[in-house]
């Protein structure tokens, strides 16, 4: 990482700002946020959160060490922002795909480049909030007419995420979508989630064929499943525990490659996948939504302390 630019955006004074600071990372331009609180890096690319860290912690997210800050490539690690849609493609409603021209995971929006908003710090938060207007720019992706917003929020509580999609069209818009979000273990296998107990499930490796999810999630090898809940989580490893509340989601994807598919992934160290885990916030599956004109849907995620 190179040192802070300190370059301010044209709409904004840079001398509002006592903690954010302008920089290059790689060939993206971010911000960094030093706080006496807290640290956080977000790339415009992406509206990408690649770093939280509250004063004497180690960071909140996972950060792959061959990540790779490249423009037009997906950060490997963080919170990727999977919008106008979750995965696959073909693997969405209908009603979803019908929009979708491409044959890309996770829609575009983790690799576009979004537009500052605003900056507005005090002495316990930071608040952050960018844009991507995805009207015209994407019609060889997506059909489409849509505006996101996404605000992030850093205070010594821990990070708080609200992505809001608005429907700019007179037609209904369906989409999907998912806070992707990392988080770092120091043994998958003595990790676990809890909260998902008796929620139905995709298991997307046994032929997208629904299971039920008996107590607590346990890690055994690849996982890639979607939970038909957006009630509270914990994450619980063996160096602490995280809590996750979302809104505006009935989904949860967890994932975690294992060792075959570890090898196979794009920016991602053979053995990573014994320190990580991906806990989703999600619209995605059978939770996709639906927008009439000018109407918006938010997402949101707090990850906090227990
Ligand atoms: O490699 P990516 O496109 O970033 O996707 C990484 C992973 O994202 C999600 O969690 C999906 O459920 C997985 O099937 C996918 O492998």
């Amino acid at each position: 990482m190179s040192e802070s630019s300190n370059r301010p955006p044209l709409s904004l004074s840079p001398g509002q700002w006592s903690f954010t600071r302008w920089s290059t990372i790689g060939q993206l331009e971010a911000l960094k946020v030093h706080h006496p609180l807290f640290k956080a890096v977000i790339c415009l690319q992406g509206a990408h959160l690649t770093q939280f860290t509250p004063q004497d912690e180690k960071g909140w997210l996972w950060l792959s060490n061959a990540a790779r800050f490249e423009s037009e490539r997906a950060i490997r690690g963080g919170i990727p922002v999977c919008w106008p849609w979750f995965g696959d493609p073909k693997r969405n409603a209908p009603e979803v795909r019908k929009r979708i021209l491409s044959d890309k995971a996770h829609g575009f929006a983790r690799t576009a480049l979004w537009k500052l908003e605003d900056v507005r710090e005090n002495a316990h938060e930071v608040e952050i909030s960018l844009s991507l207007d995805a009207t015209e720019d994407f019609s060889d992706q997506w059909s489409g007419h849509a505006i996101a917003l996404i605000t992030f929020n850093f205070s010594v509580r821990g990070c708080q995420i609200a992505l809001t999609t608005t429907n700019l069209s007179p037609d209904p818009l369906a989409f999907s979508q998912a806070l992707h979000s990392y988080f770092p273990t120091s043994d998958i296998t003595r990790t676990r989630i809890l909260g998902l107990g008796n929620s139905d499930y995709i298991d997307t490796l046994d032929h997208w064929q629904y299971r039920n999810q008996e107590g607590a999630v346990y890690f055994d090898g690849e996982t890639d499943r979607i939970y038909e809940s957006g009630e509270p989580l914990t994450i619980v490893t063996p160096g602490g525990s995280r809590r996750l509340r979302t809104v505006g989601s009935d989904s949860t994807v967890v994932w975690n490659p294992g060792a075959e598919k570890a090898a196979r992934l794009s920016d991602f160290p053979n053995l990573a996948w014994k320190n990580m885990l991906c806990v989703e916030t999600a619209n995605a599956g059978g939770d996709y939504r639906v927008l009439s004109e000018g109407q918006s849907h938010t997402l949101g995620v707090l990850i906090g302390r227990m």
